[in-house]
């Protein structure tokens, strides 16, 4: 079942480490079928030097297991409902990737200083609200999707791939689980690049508008000012 998915996933996941975004079984990376409506993720606590496509968890968007012996993600629940929330992502990551986690736990949104986040990400990188007593009480994973979602209900998931979660850490999406690591790759580098930014210069603002609009919306299609 889902045999290319699968491999996509799995590939997906060993680029954790490789990039440096993870330390021992932290994080984690999800792809959908969407025809299908079914989630494949890593299982959860398994090391990446380990892990196998046969370990990896098949899921529907209840959260229903359909295929797999070991328990899925503990994060799962937050993938399916970004899953839900957002139509046209096809893969997620999530990391502890230290310089993002850093920004999450000091509850900071991280501004486009530059054209290298400017490149993937159309603007701020923000940060969740702090969840309440109850949310984290009743279902942390859940509502973490929950609070990432209202987070959202003003910014295009399409332009800002990518969010801080508050306390917790960064979840970047993509149109599918390959494109979801690039861009929690860029979430990590441009959250170092902002921290020293910040360090060298307390007073800079924002980039401006037009350079980001520049590098955002003219790095693709028939007029991109990059690539081939
Ligand atoms: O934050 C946590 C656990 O507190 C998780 O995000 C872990 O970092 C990864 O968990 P699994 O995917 O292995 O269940």
């Amino acid at each position: 079942m889902l045999e290319k998915l699968k491999q996509e996933v799995l590939e997906a996941n060993l680029a954790l480490p490789k990039h440096g975004l993870v330390t021992f079984t932290w994080g984690n990376v999800s792809g959908i079928d969407r025809e299908k409506g079914l989630v494949v993720i890593k299982p959860s606590g398994v090391p990446y030097t380990k892990l196998t496509q046969d370990e990896l968890v098949v899921l529907d968007l209840e959260g229903n297991k359909v295929e797999g012996e070991l328990n899925p993600s503990s994060d799962t629940p937050t993938h399916i409902v970004l899953y839900k929330a957002f139509p046209t992502i096809g893969g997620i990551v999530h990391t502890h990737s230290s310089w993002a986690t850093s920004w999450a736990q000091a509850g900071r949104d991280i501004p486009a200083f530059g054209t290298t986040q400017a490149d993937y990400f159309y603007g701020t990188i923000p940060c969740t609200r702090p969840m309440t007593p109850v949310e984290i009480a009743h279902d942390y994973e859940k509502e973490t999707g929950n609070v990432i979602v209202e987070t959202f209900q003003d910014i295009s998931p399409e332009q800002i791939p990518g969010v801080l979660v508050h306390s917790h850490g960064p979840f970047a999406w993509g149109t599918d689980a390959a494109n979801a690591i690039h861009n929690a790759v860029v979430l990590e580098e441009v959250a170092k690049m902002a921290y020293r930014t910040v360090d060298l210069n307390p007073e800079i603002s924002a980039m401006d508008r037009h350079l980001l609009d520049k590098h955002f919306l003219r790095k693709h299609g028939a007029d991109a000012y990059y690539g081939q």
